[in-house]
């Protein structure tokens, strides 16, 4: 690994933890299969060294189990009961270390990835460079796409797509849901013929819904993502030999494990790597890799991100495998105001990689505190 992948002899010692529960409006409802949100609460985790360098993670678990188990509140649980403690008991040397010790603790993927992440993020400080650079990443610009939600009619999804084709976004991502798919998907390939395009199915279908996704791939799609049940890699892999299109793999690609599992079963032909769902940066990094090796194209997915947990998806982005736009959209199409400065900004369907060390964006603390609903600071034990 180069020297900044892996820092000569640097000992890092993380004195206390910030953890903090915050509540931010989102600018639109964001409509899931569990209901829908109008708010997002999240967790934010600051790491502190001794010498007083601050790292910043954040959670993607959502306030209720509907895209995986794991919750805010499980999340709070799992760090302070658990992962703060492990990540205070010893110095390290990298942030893979402490991937290591987290192993002890079982699955709590978006646990453990915002405090890693925090730790990466201190990491590359103290070595001061930009965390992408940490990571071994080479791009100065990434392409992003948008995720559009499902919307009240298909009048209003072409109106809310012909925004984001004006902005520049490389890619459009559509919902699809069994009675709200075919015809809709057409109607947006009538209105967009060439526009790069996209379905998330999360897991709405089965194999018995094989003729209504076969009819999908007449509309030249660059991938429907997670079909079929959030856990499987089995009947993915009997569906994909019979699409056209290829599968692309979210909830069911949880570690570095499964994603080899995917490849091998030939359940998909594209991941879409969220580090929280793979718990962490080092996981993100080591299915990048796998998925390099074996041709496998990859990109960033979202779970409605603010700054930091987007500034991290940037990070991770510029790894040279990332070849399709993720779902990366820029801080105004979630917040009216964001947690970082500056904003994350898409200009053209372009996102520049800021080089500033870290996370390579500042943190608007007076707007940490605005959204924070509760807070708690963990000290390393001196005793
Ligand atoms: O963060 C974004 O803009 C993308 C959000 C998004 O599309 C998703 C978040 C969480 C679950 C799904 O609805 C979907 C996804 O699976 O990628
Ligand atoms: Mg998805």
């Amino acid at each position: 690994m180069a020297a900044a992948e892996r820092g000569r002899g640097m000992t890092i010692s993380i004195e206390y933890v910030i953890l903090r529960h915050l509540r931010m409006e989102l600018k639109s409802p964001f409509t899931t299969s569990f209901g829908t949100f109008q708010a997002k609460e999240f967790l934010l985790v600051e790491a502190v060294d001794r010498d007083g360098v601050s790292g910043w993670g954040e959670s993607v678990a959502f306030a209720a189990p509907w895209y995986s188990e794991e919750t805010v509140k499980t999340n709070w649980h799992m760090l302070e009961d658990f992962l703060v403690p492990l990540a205070l008991a010893e110095p390290i040397d990298h942030p893979a270390e402490l991937s290591t010790r987290f192993n002890a603790i079982r699955q709590n993927h978006m646990a453990k990835a915002a405090l890693e992440g925090a730790v990466w993020d201190v990491y590359a400080k103290r070595l001061g460079v930009p965390l992408y650079q940490a990571l071994g990443g080479t791009k100065k610009e990434i392409e992003v796409g948008v995720s559009i939600g499902i919307q009240p009619t298909v009048g209003d999804l072409l109106r809310v797509i012909e925004r984001y084709v004006a902005q520049g976004y490389r890619r459009i991502k559509v919902k699809i849901k069994p009675g709200w798919d075919v015809d809709v998907i057409r109607e947006v390939r009538r209105a967009f013929p060439n526009v790069p395009l996209m379905a998330d199915a999360n897991s709405a279908y089965t194999l018995a819904d094989m003729d209504r996704l076969k009819a999908l791939d007449e509309f030249g799609l660059m991938m429907i993502e997670q079909p079929l049940a959030a856990d499987d890699l089995i009947d993915h892999a009997r569906l994909q030999p019979l699409l056209e299109m290829p599968i692309c793999l979210d909830e069911s690609v949880r570690s570095y494990d499964d994603a080899r599992k995917a490849l091998d079963l030939g359940s998909c032909r594209i991941i879409n790597i969220k580090i929280g769902r793979v718990g962490g940066l080092g996981e993100a990094k080591r299915i990048h890799d796998l998925c390099a090796e074996r041709g496998v194209p990859v990109w960033c997915g979202g779970m409605l991100e603010a700054g930091i947990g987007r500034a991290h998806n940037i990070a991770i982005t510029t790894l040279e495998n990332f070849t399709l736009p993720g779902d990366t959209a820029a801080s105004s199409h979630y917040w009216e105001r964001d947690l970082i400065i500056p904003e994350v900004e898409v200009d053209d369907g372009l996102i520049r990689v800021p080089d500033a060390p870290g996370i390579g964006y500042g943190v608007d603390r007076r707007q940490v505190e605005r959204y924070t609903q509760f807070a708690k600071v963990f000290h390393r034990a001196t005793t």
